[in-house]
């Protein structure tokens, strides 16, 4: 029996999965397919942690884990949904809320001091942060833009904001002291065995990381962030942003940079507010305040203090308001700016969203302004300041023309920075940070660090170099497009990875294919180039680039990246199929809960599927899979065509509206289609059913909206309470029962 893994997430995709799975199933069955879930919430992590501390009804598998050794199976097929990265913050909600359903799990030691609270921090860190994506994601990235998806982009276009010449909106990076500046990098002559050290400048030896095994011809770095010369960059930024008189915002990626980046952010925080952290800034570390996890936490910390000494407090923050710039704002009727927690602005997505929107973005009067948009670390910064240079010569784009960008990136076995948090330190002394073979004592990479600085080693391997080379040439093939190949040869990491290119290309038939490789900055003004001229360019990219530039061209192209295709070819021959290239949606649940109306858009998922079928129909041999596979794909068209994609609106057509429309138009394609008439007997009755009953459906549907919807939690939320609320039509869950 042919399988499919589905996973439960968090958020908007979990509650679409609700509405959505009961239809896979009734569907994916008549081809003998299996769907199987797994839940893999940041609740259900937590919990799988904690066993010891659970009733035996409580206990819940590590799920998690287990897919991770499925990914070395080549009979695996996973179809795998958006799910939370959870910051501090949320980790806590997540686990207060379980406590109060009577899940005895042990608190959130925020600043451990003891051995066992220590120990509780290392396994709660288990799940902070990216901490699902980079244990399945066993292969190379790939994702594109659908045909029928850019089309209908094409003949609906989402709005644009407009670029202004004048538009004082730009990118603020460091110019020297970070990561990108004197980087190393290697290429290993043979597999080794090394240590992370500080060799301290009294002589002393500080081992960071005893043991890491490396491969033969595998691609390690070190690099180095100045906190001296992030601290003066800060200063200089917020200085030139208050003169410019635009909004200042900071745009990291948390999530993923889950050692390095709320340290930069930290930083950010402490010099905005700098002389209200020179006067309480003790008192701040015994109330166990830590601003690397956002103004939340301060605010949270400070709120139970008696009110003379907080307002003191909140004075002093606001004094320091006064003479730095206006900070760009997250929610402005609730307050939170962009310093309030490091996960509310994850750079994938936002430095999009503000380029859509002409450079602008929420000041705290809730009026849009330009913006001075601050990414430190300057390795990938620069290609969105090409973008801009781009859009203030050109103008923003315009859908209904602009040609697309897919892109093949490098991301397996936790390539380049994306896997580097547990090989990432905060310095505590001055020294030199070394990478030293273990058996020989050749010291490989070294580099002077002072205290404060954040310095990190990096990784790539060769086998997945390999077959990222492949997938790019394969993709060019496949949809006869050039490939340019992101590599900046002044960058000692991507100059390593440049000779192995060349070398691998001469693996492959490459005759007619356009493949060159180009800096980041000289490749987006290519792209964009093209781009204008409504040509198609894919990019082969590194891992961070994989991630920003497939939120960056879908977020323009389609207006979200959810609508992306995203596949990740296991290296051991099985499939993950993701969801779209986008998170979670935080604010569509809230929409959900005050008035029952659910707006995220599953297509991410119908494209998934579409792509997990055509792999079990090719792996298992099994027939009817892929003509599920080929009717599904002209039911997604159709349900795009007749507009059958969720409204924002309530009272209009949402998630579950959609689902019933694409459940139809499957049912329709799979009754007209003459190749299997086992299927074609299964269900042209049903389609006829659905169709005689659509109108009362839909009613049904769209009545359920329009008021609160009490689904008890947020991060475990009652299972048969969310159910019902996802499937409020009895009509239309009879009829799926009769089939
Ligand atoms: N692969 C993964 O597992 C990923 C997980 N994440 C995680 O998701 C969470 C939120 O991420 P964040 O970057 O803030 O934002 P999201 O990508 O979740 O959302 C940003 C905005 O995009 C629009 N959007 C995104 N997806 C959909 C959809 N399917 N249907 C309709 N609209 C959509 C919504 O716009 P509008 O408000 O206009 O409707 C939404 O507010 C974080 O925890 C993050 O770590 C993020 C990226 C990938
Ligand atoms: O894993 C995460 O935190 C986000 C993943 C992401 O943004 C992506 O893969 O595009
Ligand atoms: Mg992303």
């Amino acid at each position: 029996m042919s399988k499919i893994i589905y996973t439960k997430t968090d958020e908007a995709p979990a509650l679409a999965t609700l509405s959505f799975l009961p239809i896979v199933e009734a569907f994916t069955k008549t081809a003998g397919v299996e769907v199987e879930t797994s839940d893999i919430s940041v609740a259900a992590r937590i919990l799988a942690e904690f066993p010891e501390y659970l009733t035996e009804e409580q206990r819940v598998p590590d799920n998690l884990a287990e897919l991770g050794r499925l990914t070395q199976d080549p009979n695996t097929n996973i179809i795998k949904l958006p799910n939370i990265s959870a910051s501090v913050q949320q980790l806590k909600a997540a686990i207060k809320e379980l406590q109060s359903k009577g899940y005895a799990i042990p608190n959130f030691p925020e600043d451990p001091q003891t051995d066992e609270e220590k120990e509780l921090r290392k396994r709660y860190g288990k799940s902070l942060g990216s901490s699902v994506n980079p244990v399945l994601r066993e292969g190379n990235s790939d994702r594109r833009a659908p045909k029928a998806v850019k089309n209908y982009a094409r003949k609906h276009p989402h709005s644009m904001g407009e670029w202004k010449q004048w538009s004082s909106t730009h990118v603020s990076h460091m110019h020297g002291g970070d990561f990108y500046d004197g980087e190393q990098s290697m290429t290993l002559d043979k597999a080794r065995t090394v240590r992370m050290e500080l060799l301290l400048d009294d002589g002393t030896q500080k081992v960071l990381k005893p043991k890491i095994a490396l491969l033969d011809k595998e691609v390690i770095d070190l690099m180095v962030m100045s906190k001296k010369a992030l601290l003066e960059f800060y200063e200089r930024e917020m200085e030139d942003c208050r003169e410019a008189g635009i909004l200042f915002s900071l745009h990291v990626k948390a999530t993923m940079m889950k050692v390095s980046h709320p340290i930069v952010f930290g930083h950010a925080v402490r010099i905005y507010y700098k002389e209200a952290f020179e006067k309480h800034g003790a008192f701040f570390d015994e109330l166990g305040i830590n601003v690397n996890n956002g103004m939340a936490d301060l605010y949270d910390k400070i709120s139970t203090l008696p009110a003379s000494k907080r307002e003191e407090i909140e004075r002093d923050l606001h004094a320091c308001q006064e003479h730095r710039p206006r900070l760009a704002m997250v929610d402005s009727s609730k307050g939170i700016t962009n310093f309030h927690s490091p996960s509310d602005v994850i750079v994938d997505a936002s430095m999009p969203a503000m380029i859509r929107s002409g450079g602008k973005m929420w000041g705290a009067d809730g009026k849009m302004y330009d913006c001075k948009a601050v990414m430190p670390e300057s390795t990938f910064a620069r290609i969105y300041q090409e973008m801009i240079n781009f859009c203030k010569w050109h103008g923003n784009f315009d859908p209904k023309t602009m040609g697309t960008v897919p892109n093949v990136g490098l991301m397996a076995q936790k390539a380049e920075e994306y896997g580097s948090h547990d090989k990432t330190f905060e310095s505590s002394d001055a020294g030199i940070a070394r990478i030293v073979d273990i058996d020989t004592d050749e010291v490989l990479l070294e580099k002077r660090v002072e205290k404060g600085d954040i310095w990190r080693m990096c990784q790539v391997k060769d086998e997945p170099i390999q077959d990222w080379v492949k997938l790019a040439v394969r993709r060019a093939r496949e949809s006869d497009t050039p490939v340019i190949f992101w590599l900046d040869p002044y960058r000692p990491h991507e100059n390593e990875l440049i000779k192995k290119v060349r070398t691998y290309l001469k693996d492959h038939d490459t005759t007619g294919l356009h493949i060159e490789i180009m800096s980041q900055v000289r490749a987006m003004r290519y792209t964009l180039e093209r781009v204008a001229r409504g040509l198609d360019t894919i990019s082969a990219t590194g891992n961070i680039l994989r991630d920003y530039l497939t939120d960056l061209f879908p977020i323009l192209e389609l207006g979200t990246s959810a609508k992306m295709l995203s596949v990740v070819p296991l290296m051991k021959g099985g499939g993950l199929f993701e969801t779209g290239a986008g998170g979670s949606a935080p604010k569509h649940v809230q929409q959900l809960t005050e008035e029952n109306h659910l707006r995220w858009d599953s297509l991410g998922e119908f494209l998934a599927l579409t792509v997990s079928l055509e792999h079990l129909a090719n792996n298992d041999n099994n027939a009817k899979a892929q003509i599920l596979a080929d009717t599904l794909d002209t039911a997604t068209e159709k349900l795009l065509l007749n507009d059958k994609s969720p409204s924002r609106k309530t009272g209009e057509l949402d998630n579950r509206g959609s689902h019933f429309y694409l459940a139809m138009y499957w049912a329709e394609e799979l009754a007209a289609q003459d190749k299997d008439s086992e299927l074609k007997a299964q269900f042209t009755p049903f389609a006829q059913k659905l169709k005689e009953n659509e109108a009362a459906i839909v009613k049904e549907l769209n009545q359920a909206q329009g008021k609160p919807v009490d689904i008890k939690g947020y991060y475990y939320a009652d299972e048969e309470l969310a159910k019902k609320a996802m499937r409020p039509s009895a009509l239309f869950n009879e009829t799926l029962a009769s089939l």
